[in-house]
């Protein structure tokens, strides 16, 4: 029997970081002799992903208590000769089947089951186009490269739905972090005074083919399920065990108390008790979870005289009964394989796995499309909001000017600066885009267009835009090609296909 945990934890928030994309890079290549060669800057690369990934051999949520913080690699810049920078690494985080993943808001993002399911849970940032790669007919050498991207960064809470296959009840001083200590490798404290266990323990028990959980948790003691001592903790906790264990403690002394009557105390606490999961999730009630009960101490002569006594009224009510000594370790092995013959029953009655259910994030959408409107703060002032206007502005260095000019174009071509026009903008109107307000300036012949066609008719310039387009898309076609060779490569340079 072997185990390695210590602390019972169920839900924790983590923090994951997405590496950043590598910028690209502008260089102009050199050659002794040849002093004007063609840009050669290469691709910064992409950012690494944050990803949890379902492991079998993990059982618990314990890691993430004392390493709440992922971050992925960042992607490398690309440098001069074609030169594209390294793909930051992923990082993989093993998470138990069945965790799931919500915001800090509550929502469910991913229920995560079956071996090796898989979620993004940070995306990782584009790496930015080098000059070569932004290179085309109409801009031969352009002196300027694309930022990479930040990548996501985002707290998620991870929940296990089932955290324990197994969980031991029983009053104060039972002897259950005893129980836990022996079955399992965990070490909890263990004292003979109440309420030594105030965080619930979680031990990972192995007998014979069988591994399971058993959560020992705070002393339950009569009015719990009205929050008395730390009742209600220890409830919600109960709740997610599949497998229950009454455990008894045979050598107290205290008045009042004698096995049977401890056994229906805490039986009566469970039936005032409704669990909240149950509300939520269906699932059986405490009631009809099957039950064992371990006599404990029976290293002390009354002990166990005591169990002898009280041992064929327990095993009337249909309950295993066990006779243990955590002290001498005596009927331990019994106990271990009892609890796994019932774990592995329940196992077997559950509905097979489902299918991964994983709910994508809504963000990671990419139609192309944008809107604008009206800023409501402010007077004569627009947003535009959509996928790639918002990238395009996070990728540019607004430090040169070229690479603003570009930015220009490529607002152009999607047709936002047309649709400022149709909605009134006028040059200096505000524009705000992602994290950046411009004051806008029509420079191209699409937003002229448009600022004509309102007032009449251009048929000109509307057909020089057709033809310009034509040509636009031939550069294009040579420039992916030309691309596509290069490898390793992060995004299209330019998306015109709305044309
Ligand atoms: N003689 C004897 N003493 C035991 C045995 N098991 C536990 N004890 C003692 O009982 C006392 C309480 O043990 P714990 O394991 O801390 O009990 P617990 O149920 O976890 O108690 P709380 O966490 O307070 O609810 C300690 O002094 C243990 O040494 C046993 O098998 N025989
Ligand atoms: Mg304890």
């Amino acid at each position: 029997m072997e185990a390695f945990v210590s602390r019972f934890v169920d839900r924790v928030t983590i923090h994951v970081a997405a590496g950043d994309g590598g910028n690209g890079c502008a260089s102009v290549h050199r050659e002794k002799f040849k002093p004007l060669g063609g840009p050669d800057g290469g691709n910064g690369g992409r950012g690494g992903d944050v990803r949890l990934v379902v492991d079998p051999g993990v059982h618990t949520l314990l890691d993430f208590h004392y390493r709440p913080n992922a971050r992925a690699s960042n992607g490398k810049p690309g440098r001069g000769s074609l030169r594209n920078g390294a793909i930051g690494e992923d990082l993989e985080l093993a998470v138990p089947e069945g965790t799931v993943v919500l915001t800090p808001d509550g929502e469910v993002l991913a229920d995560l089951v079956g071996a090796g399911t898989t979620f993004v849970a940070a995306h990782g940032g584009r790496g930015g186009l080098g000059n070569a790669a932004l290179a085309s007919k109409a801009r031969k050498a352009p002196g300027f490269a694309l930022l990479g991207e930040p990548g996501d960064e985002l707290d998620l809470v991870l929940e296990l739905k089932s955290v324990a296959d197994v969980g031991l009840l029983g009053f104060p001083s039972a002897g259950k972090s005893s129980l836990i200590s022996v079955l399992s490798a965990a070490r909890p404290k263990i004292a003979d005074y109440p309420f030594t266990t105030l965080a619930p323990n979680l031990g990972v028990v192995t007998a014979g083919e069988t591994v399971f959980t058993v959560a020992d948790v705070p002393g339950l003691i009569p009015g719990a399920s009205e929050g008395r001592g730390l009742g209600l903790d220890f409830l919600r906790h109960i709740e997610r065990c599949a497998v229950l264990v009454h455990v008894v403690d045979c050598a107290t002394l205290e008045p009042g108390r004698d096995p049977l009557s401890d056994v229906d105390a805490l039986e009566a606490e469970l039936a005032q008790y409704t669990p909240a999961l149950q509300a939520e999730h269906g699932g059986p009630d405490l009631a009809s979870r099957p039950r064992l009960v371990v006599l404990n101490k029976v290293d002390v002569p009354e002990a166990r005289e005591l169990a002898d006594l009280v041992r064929p009224d327990l095993q009337e009510r249909g309950w295993p009964v066990f006779e243990v000594s955590t002290a001498s370790r005596e009927g331990l092995r019994e106990l271990g394989y009892a609890m796994a013959a019932e774990v592995e029953r329940y196992r077997a009655q559950l509905p097979p796995p489902e299918p991964a259910r994983v709910v994508v994030r809504p963000t990671a959408v990419d139609d192309g499309g944008f809107t604008v409107e009206p800023d409501p703060q402010v007077e004569d002032a627009f947003v535009v909001r959509g996928e790639k206007p918002e990238r395009w502005v996070r990728q540019t260095n607004f430090d040169n000017d070229e690479a603003v000019g570009f930015l220009a174009d490529r607002l152009a071509k999607l047709g936002v600066e047309e649709e400022l026009a149709k909605q009134g903008a006028q040059p200096g109107s505000q524009v705000t885009i992602g994290s950046m307000t411009f004051d806008w300036e029509p420079s191209t012949p699409a937003g002229v267009a448009a600022v004509m066609g309102r007032r009449g008719t251009d048929m000109r310039l509307e057909h020089n835009d057709r033809t310009s387009a034509s040509d636009r898309k031939a550069a294009r076609r040579a420039r992916r090609t030309s691309l596509d060779e290069q490898g390793g490569y992060v995004e299209e340079v330019d998306e015109e296909d709305e044309e």
